[in-house]
Parts: C-alpha cells; sequence; structure tokens
C-alpha cells in the first residue's frame, strides 16, 4: 500500500504542481455532490463560529476530497482540516457557552469575528475569482464556494451566514432565546445550559453526516437565492444541453434486432450550428490555450467541439484512480472540426501533468494524418513542455524506440513505466511493433486513446491491432514481468539485494508486474483510459463496437434534425456543400475532366481516382494536354466538328457503350454490374469492407484504362517535349508555369517518398498546383486549406468513401464544389447508393453535349495518341529507380 501511495504521488500528486495547478486539482470532482457539501456546512459551521467566537484562529478552508485522506496523504496535509468535524462541534458548543454567560466579552468578539470573516469572504471572493475561467470546478463547489463567500461577508454584517437549515433554525432560536434572557433576567440557568447543550449535540450529530445526505439534503442545505446569486456573480455558462435524437418504435425495434446497443440507437444530437466563444467558462480553457487559438485564428469552438470538449475536461482528473471516465464515440460531418474536439482537452489536461508519461496515443489509418494530427497538437501545446511524437514506421524502428523509451546500447534508456513522449500518434502496425518489441514501451499510463477515422481502422484487422492495444490497457494477473523470451517487458529498477523498485508503475498495474500481499484495505482502481471515436461516417455495426470493450459510452451525433425530429440523412455532408454528378461514357471521362477545368473554370481540385495507376495514367495525360494545348495553333471549327466524330467513334469501339455519347436518362443504363441488395439501415458489412489499407497500395502502371481509349495509338506524337523523363512536381510546376495558362496538374500517392509527398502538398496549399490527381490515401482525414473543387474521376462504389472524399472541400463552413463522373453502365448504383444515404434531393445532373467540349477534342486526341509512349518512358526511368521505383510495366 505504502509503494502505491507513492507512486500516486510521484506520478500525479500536486505537491510540485504550480499552485494555480494545485487549486485546480484540490477542485476535481472526485467527491459527490452530497459529500462536498457536508464539507461546506462544516465550512459554514465554522464561519458561523467566527461570529459566536474570535479565541481560535480559522484554519484555511478547503473545498476538496477528503475522501482522499486514507490514500493520499500529501493533498490532506495540504488543504485539509484534520479532524475537522470533532473540533468543529467541541469548539461550537464553547462558543455558545461564551456568548450566554460571556457577554461582556461580547461586543470585543464580534468586532474580531467581523474582522475574520471579512478576511474570510474576500479570501473566498478572490478564489472563485481566479478559479471562475476553470471548469475544473464543478457547479455544485462553485456554488458551495459562492455560498460560503456569501456566509462570510453576511457575517461580516453581522447576520448569520448560510447553514444548515435546521441549524438555521434552532441555533438562532437558541441565541435568540438566549439574548431575551439575558436581556430579562441578566443571567441564564443551569437548565438552559443543559438544554442548549443537548439542542446543539442534536444539531451537530445530524450536520455533518456525508452518509445519510442525499440530494434531498442538498436541497435543505444551500439557500436557493445565494446559489442563484452565486450562478449569476460567477457568470456560470451551464453546460449545453443537447437533446437525445427521438427515434421512433420502428427504429428502435429495427436497431435492437439488429444488435444495436441503446446508447448507440440514441446519440445526443447536435445542430451543426451551435458555435461557442473559445473562452466560454465552459470549456474551463487556460488563458494560454486561448491565446495559441486565437493566434490559430479560432476564436469560436464548432458544434463538435462545443459538445465534447466540457465533456472531456469534466470527465476525471490526472490522478483519480477510482473513477472510470465513460468513452466517448463521436459522428460530425467532414471538416466539422473533429481533430481540435479532442486536440484542446488533451493538451489542457495534460499539461497538468508533472512527469512525463505517455499518457495520450492517436491512432489514425494513414502517415499523412498523423503528421498532420502531429503538427495540430505541437501548435495548441506551445507554451507547455508537452512532448509529441509521431510513430509511422517512416523513420527506423530503433530511431522510434528511441524516441519513445531510449536507447538501450547508447544512453539510459527510461524504466518502468516511464515514458520520453507525453502524446503519440501512430499508425496502427507500427503500434503493435512497439507493443511487442520495445522494452519498456508501455500503455499503462494510458488517460486518453483517440480511434479518430474510428469505422475505417476498425475495418482494418491488421496485426489484430485493437486487440494488442486492448491487452495494453488492461492490467491483467496474467501478464508476466518476463516475455515469452525471457526477456523483461518493463524492466525496473532494483535496490541493493535485488528486489524490484516499483518505480512509475501506474496503481492499477502493479499486480500485473509484481506480487503483491493481499489487503483489506486495497481498493479495485478503475481503469484510467478514456477512450474516444471519431469519425463522420460513424460505423454502427454491433460486433465492431463490441469489440472496442467500451465502458460506460456517450454517443455524440452532430448533424441536422428533420422537420420531426429525425435526421434526414444517414450522412450529415458540410452545409457548403455543392454536389453535382456528370453521366458520360467511360472513355470520356478525361475529357470531363478538361471540361471541368477548362470551361468550368475548376482550380484548387482534388480528383479521386480508384487506383494510384489509375491517377498515374490520368495524371499523365491531362499534363500532356496542356502542354500540347499551349504550343498547338488554333483549329478551324470544322475541322473540330470532325475530330469530334472520331472521337465519338472511336469510343464506341473501345467502350462499346451502346446509344452513343450523349448523356441519357439514368433508368436508361440496363448494366447495373452491382450488389443492390448489399445494405440494410445499418452500416452494412459490406460497406465496412470498403476500403483497403491504403498505406500498402501496391503500385502497378498499366497501359489499359485511359491509353486503350486512344483512337489510334500508333499516331504517336513526339514526346521530346520534357516529359518523356520522370516527372518530378517540382519540375513540372516550373515547366508549366502559371503565366504559360497552362493547368498545373500533379499526382499524389502512397509510390511517391515522403518528401515528395510533403512538397506536392505544400505547392498545393500555396496554389501551385491547380488540380491533384489522387488515390484514395488522402481521401480521409486530410486537412487542405485550398480545397475547392472535388472530382470523383471514379466514383466510389460506397457510400462512406462517397462522403469522405467529397468531404475534403467545404470545411470549416466554406464553400466547395463536387463533381462525380458516373459511367453510363455505374448510374444505377449511384443513384442507388446516394438516395440510400437520403442524399439524392442534394446531388444535381449536369449534362455535357458534343458541342460544349468540341474545343477541347483535337488537343484531347493528341495527348491520347502520345500517353502510351510517355507512359512507357515513364515506367522505364522508374525502374532506373526514381520516385516510382515501386512501379512495373504491366503489359
Ligand atoms: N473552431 C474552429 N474555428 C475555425 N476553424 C476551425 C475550428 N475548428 C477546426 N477548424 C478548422 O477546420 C478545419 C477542419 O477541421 P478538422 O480537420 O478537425 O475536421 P474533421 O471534422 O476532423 O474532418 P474529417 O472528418 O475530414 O477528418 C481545419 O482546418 C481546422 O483548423
Amino acid at each position: 500500500m505504502f509503494n502505491i501511495r507513492r507512486y500516486d504521488v510521484e506520478a500525479d500528486s500536486p505537491k510540485d504542481t504550480s499552485p494555480q495547478q494545485q487549486q485546480q486539482q484540490q477542485h476535481t470532482p472526485s467527491l459527490s455532490a452530497s459529500e462536498r457539501l457536508a464539507k461546506l456546512n462544516a465550512r459554514l459551521s465554522k464561519n458561523k463560529k467566527a461570529v459566536s467566537s474570535s479565541t481560535e484562529a480559522q484554519a484555511p478552508v478547503h473545498v476538496g476530497n477528503n475522501n482522499n485522506s486514507n490514500r493520499n496523504s500529501t493533498n490532506d496535509n495540504q488543504h485539509s482540516i484534520p479532524d475537522g468535524d470533532t473540533k468543529r462541534k467541541s469548539h461550537s458548543k464553547d462558543g455558545t457557552k461564551e456568548i450566554s454567560y460571556k457577554r461582556s466579552r461580547e461586543f470585543e468578539e464580534a468586532r474580531e469575528a467581523r474582522e475574520e470573516a471579512r478576511k474570510h469572504g474576500k479570501k473566498w471572493e478572490k478564489r472563485a475569482k481566479e478559479l471562475k475561467d476553470s471548469d475544473l470546478i464543478p457547479n455544485d463547489v462553485r456554488m458551495a464556494m459562492k455560498a460560503e463567500a456569501e456566509a462570510a461577508a453576511a457575517a461580516a454584517k453581522g447576520i448569520h451566514p448560510i447553514t444548515p437549515a435546521s441549524t438555521i433554525t434552532t441555533t438562532t432560536a437558541k441565541e435568540q432565546e438566549s439574548k431575551e434572557t439575558d436581556k430579562s433576567d441578566g443571567q441564564n440557568t443551569g437548565a438552559d445550559e443543559d438544554m442548549e447543550d443537548k439542542e446543539h449535540k442534536e444539531n451537530m450529530t445530524t450536520e455533518h453526516d456525508p452518509a445519510q445526505e442525499d440530494d434531498q439534503g442538498i436541497k435543505q442545505f444551500v439557500d436557493d437565492a445565494a446559489v442563484d446569486a452565486a450562478l449569476a456573480d460567477l457568470a456560470l455558462v451551464p453546460l449545453p444541453t443537447f437533446e437525445a435524437k427521438e427515434i421512433s418504435a420502428k427504429e428502435r425495434e429495427q436497431a435492437k434486432s439488429m444488435g444495436i446497443p441503446d446508447w448507440l440507437a440514441h446519440p445526443t444530437q447536435i445542430e451543426p450550428e451551435i458555435n461557442t466563444p473559445i473562452d466560454a467558462s465552459m470549456f474551463g480553457f487556460s488563458s494560454r490555450l486561448i491565446k495559441q487559438c486565437r493566434k490559430a485564428g479560432i476564436e469560436e469552438c464548432f458544434a463538435v467541439q462545443t459538445a465534447v470538449i466540457p465533456v472531456l475536461m469534466r470527465a476525471r482528473h490526472l490522478g483519480d484512480i477510482r473513477k472510470a471516465p465513460g468513452d466517448l464515440c463521436v459522428s460530425a460531418p467532414t471538416g466539422s472540426g473533429k481533430t481540435l474536439a479532442y486536440v484542446l482537452p488533451i493538451i489542457e489536461i495534460l499539461s497538468q501533468r508533472v512527469v512525463t508519461r505517455l499518457r495520450a496515443l492517436v491512432v489514425l489509418p494513414t502517415r499523412d494524418l498523423c503528421v498532420q494530427v502531429k503538427e495540430t497538437f505541437e501548435t495548441f501545446s506551445k507554451g507547455t513542455d508537452l512532448k509529441i511524437a509521431t510513430s509511422t514506421g517512416q523513420n527506423s524502428f530503433a530511431h522510434e524506440q528511441n524516441i519513445l523509451v531510449g536507447d538501450a546500447h547508447t544512453q539510459q534508456p527510461v524504466l518502468g513505466g516511464h515514458s520520453r513522449v507525453d502524446v503519440l500518434i501512430t499508425t496502427p502496425g507500427r503500434l503493435i511493433d512497439h507493443i511487442k518489441s520495445t522494452p519498456n514501451f508501455t500503455l499503462q499510463h494510458l488517460r486518453f486513446l483517440v480511434i479518430d477515422e474510428a469505422d475505417r481502422l476498425l475495418n482494418q484487422s491488421f496485426q489484430d491491432w485493437l486487440y494488442h492495444i486492448l491487452n495494453a490497457i488492461h492490467p491483467s494477473p496474467e501478464r508476466k514481468l518476463l516475455g515469452a523470451d525471457g526477456s523483461e517487458t518493463i524492466q525496473v529498477k532494483r535496490d541493493g539485494l535485488g528486489f524490484p523498485i516499483h518505480d512509475a508503475i501506474a496503481p492499477g498495474f502493479l499486480s500485473s508486474f509484481f506480487q503483491l500481499p493481499e489487503s483489506d484495505v486495497e481498493d479495485p482502481k478503475a481503469l484510467s483510459v478514456q477512450k474516444l471515436l471519431f469519425s463522420a461516417t460513424l460505423t454502427r455495426n454491433p460486433a465492431k463496437i463490441a469489440s472496442l470493450q467500451l465502458s460506460d459510452p456517450q454517443y455524440v451525433a452532430v448533424q441536422e434534425g428533420g422537420e420531426d425530429g429525425e435526421e434526414k440523412q444517414k450522412y450529415t455532408t458540410p452545409a457548403g456543400l455543392t454536389e453535382h454528378m456528370i453521366v458520360c461514357d467511360t472513355s470520356e471521362k478525361p475529357l470531363m475532366v478538361l471540361h471541368l477545368l477548362h470551361h468550368l473554370q475548376v482550380r484548387s481540385a482534388l480528383c479521386f481516382t480508384k487506383s494510384v495507376e489509375s491517377a498515374h495514367r490520368l495524371y499523365k495525360l491531362i499534363q500532356l494536354y496542356e502542354k500540347i494545348r499551349t504550343t498547338m495553333p488554333a483549329q478551324s471549327s470544322t475541322s473540330l466538328d470532325s475530330e469530334m466524330k472520331n472521337v465519338k467513334s472511336d469510343k464506341k469501339k473501345s467502350s462499346g457503350a451502346a446509344g452513343g455519347g450523349e448523356d441519357t436518362d439514368d433508368s436508361s443504363s440496363d448494366d447495373d454490374s452491382t450488389d443492390s441488395n448489399s445494405g440494410d439501415e445499418s452500416d452494412s458489412s459490406n460497406e465496412d469492407e470498403d476500403e483497403s489499407d491504403v498505406e500498402m497500395d501496391n503500385v502497378e502502371v498499366s497501359t489499359k484504362g485511359v491509353s486503350d481509349a486512344s483512337p489510334s495509338s500508333s499516331s504517336s506524337i513526339a514526346v521530346s517535349n520534357g516529359f518523356t523523363d520522370d516527372m518530378q512536381i517540382d519540375s513540372v510546376v516550373q515547366q508549366t508555369r502559371p503565366e504559360s495558362g497552362a493547368i498545373v496538374v500533379a499526382e499524389y500517392s502512397s509510390d511517391l517518398s515522403k518528401t515528395k509527398r510533403q512538397s506536392i502538398l505544400r505547392a498545393f496549399n500555396n496554389g501551385e498546383i491547380h488540380l491533384l490527381i489522387c488515390s484514395d490515401l488522402i481521401s480521409r482525414g486530410m486537412d487542405l486549406a485550398p480545397v475547392a473543387n472535388v472530382i470523383n474521376y471514379d466514383v466510389p462504389v460506397y457510400m462512406k468513401k462517397y462522403i469522405h472524399r467529397v468531404g475534403r472541400t467545404a470545411r470549416a463552413g466554406k464553400t466547395g464544389t463536387a463533381y462525380s463522373l458516373v459511367e453510363m453502365q455505374e448510374a444505377r448504383h449511384f443513384k442507388e447508393m446516394i438516395a440510400k444515404a437520403g442524399h439524392w434531393e442534394k446531388v444535381s445532373r449536369i449534362k455535357v453535349r458534343d458541342q460544349d467540349v468540341k474545343d477541347l477534342v483535337p488537343g484531347y486526341t493528341k495527348s491520347l495518341a502520345g500517353l502510351k509512349d510517355v507512359l512507357v518512358s515513364s515506367a522505364r526511368a522508374g525502374k532506373k529507380g526514381s520516385s516510382h521505383g515501386a512501379r512495373r510495366m504491366h503489359k
């Protein structure tokens, strides 16, 4: 037990913290409201005592965790009043006697008492002011503080302080009686004195019995008017109340039959428009964090942040080992600010830590997202000494180990539960490697486990990552100090005799690593970790949710309510998003992209294809087109007409599509190759299996697809125009300078090196790239500020992917447009998919006729003709070890 206490103190005790941190830690909501109010009551009695007696100096008053007295002696020694109740009882009794019998001292005492109470009141006023901005103090404690301040102030004016109802009545009556007796008789009688004593004893026994207090009791203890005054004076902002979504009996029945738990079927629904100023007291942010937010241009918290941050900030104090914080699942549209909804509270809470431990783990599906989230953490943690790291496999394993726990070979590694980082942002695969193979890497101190893009990750069973994480955060009696190979999983310091020193082991894990003698007073330790799941398309698959082993979960969903209170859509898209579809033949799709670029002036666009190779081909084609266009003489209208005819006849040959090139009504597409009975009201398992591991794209280049659509691959144009080499983005940007009028296009895929990816994203963010063609590597989570348009070159088969892709634009309240190029044979499925998600009326159709694209055709034809050669030389260059080294020709 001694050791357990020691480690608690070392990890989180306020002894090394700043006074402000200590205040916050004192006021964490670890006692029940009734217990805290019992403490308040005791202090209020003390104030009353100040009126009746000034002979004894008042001890500092503390609204704190008296129940911790047997756990954390440091806390109590610093902040609690030992044996307060007993002392107050006897003292109060004596005090009353003094009033009764020593009237001559009364004026002097009253003067001193007023002085004391005034000081006392000021102290509380000051304290309340200091703590005003911190929502770590629960409302009821604030009220208690305020009530106490008022009581003290009242006492200073000679009015009785707020005291328990029973005490007010009896004591006031008694004093009154005493005074009246004094007035009439000039002295008290022995019988009166006995009565007085008896009544006081009765008061005292009912006054301080927290065990018997319930909410009813609380109401008696606090004067309503004082509470109102306290609230008004402290300008408290109550937590926003959100309504749980009303669901119909049919929906309820459906959810039940599908095994969806009640909490998941009843999300707390939040309208997207609810914004709250960043300095609102409900967030309890420090001035440091508010300053950082303002610096980053954040003045208000978005709806998802308004809903989530207060819940996280109030959930649990870092050092509390008794109460498990509830888990949270959050579903909010793309670009609605989910990242800051967890980044800000994590930083704010962890910034109070004394010792570095790995306390926050953020799991994300891709490396790029890890980098992005790390940057966000770094921006907002400026001014703290929190250490933030990523582990994604882009650096060597040994390098990452060194960052996390030190290098065993070159320097002293951190032992036991120590860590060199506070926050780790990681992909699942690399995390599992560290759990399995990095000595002393441990999740035992984890306070936050964030699973961002949760449905994507839950869909990925890679290395059983979830099983390993859950195993690592749960203390288990089976866990051994030694691993299967006999090596120490956690290396601990040893004393001179070789006995292990339980240094830095989390209280809940001591029994996992060490054989401790059983004790009757041992309390079970609650799991300290809070699991936070975020997604724009959170799964409701019961099996997947169950696999997370959530504890006391809540589900918060940001979505628009329908007129009758029901959600309109299965997935909510950003309010500023406009969606279009263009139905066309397969072979016309590149031409449609050119149409968007040249006729609809689409810029700052992301264009999603179904694979890396498809992205590469389209990229080469458009690049070639731009080169040809900017060097080609203008053609006459007649020759354009004849070129158009050629394209259309070639298109018929190549695609075999019936019905010519005209856009047809959706119903005319009879080739619906998709499985239309795969889904139901919940996320279908098919939908969950939608995405492959995008980080693992196996890259192959084929000359099929776009090049197949070439009217004549033999009519190869000269490719001595600088495009035959492996085209580096920098050179591309240089070659197609905006002043030449060319559209700058680039490709982005897992095939590129980390440096190249970063330079492409930088160029795109700087507006140097007009069209970025990519696979789904950046379809989720990536926040590229300039994206004004999204083109679904290959429409996704599943709605979730559609939602994430189009969600790269219209972020953070901005507007944006999405275009989906729907092949005729896909049209029916596309419509069904969109309609099933309740989204059909949002998508409008654009009809593109021959004459609309006539001027693009000559250049397009020439580009197609030259594409094959370009691809071949590009692949050859790739083989020589260029950035496309992984590419293979696929004839
Ligand atoms: N309160 C705010 N005020 C202004 N901008 C904000 C605020 N919160 C977030 N943002 C900005 O909004 C953009 C989108 O935020 P974020 O990436 O967190 O969205 P998201 O909900 O995680 O989207 P996705 O589902 O696509 O991952 C970011 O550029 C972020 O900086």
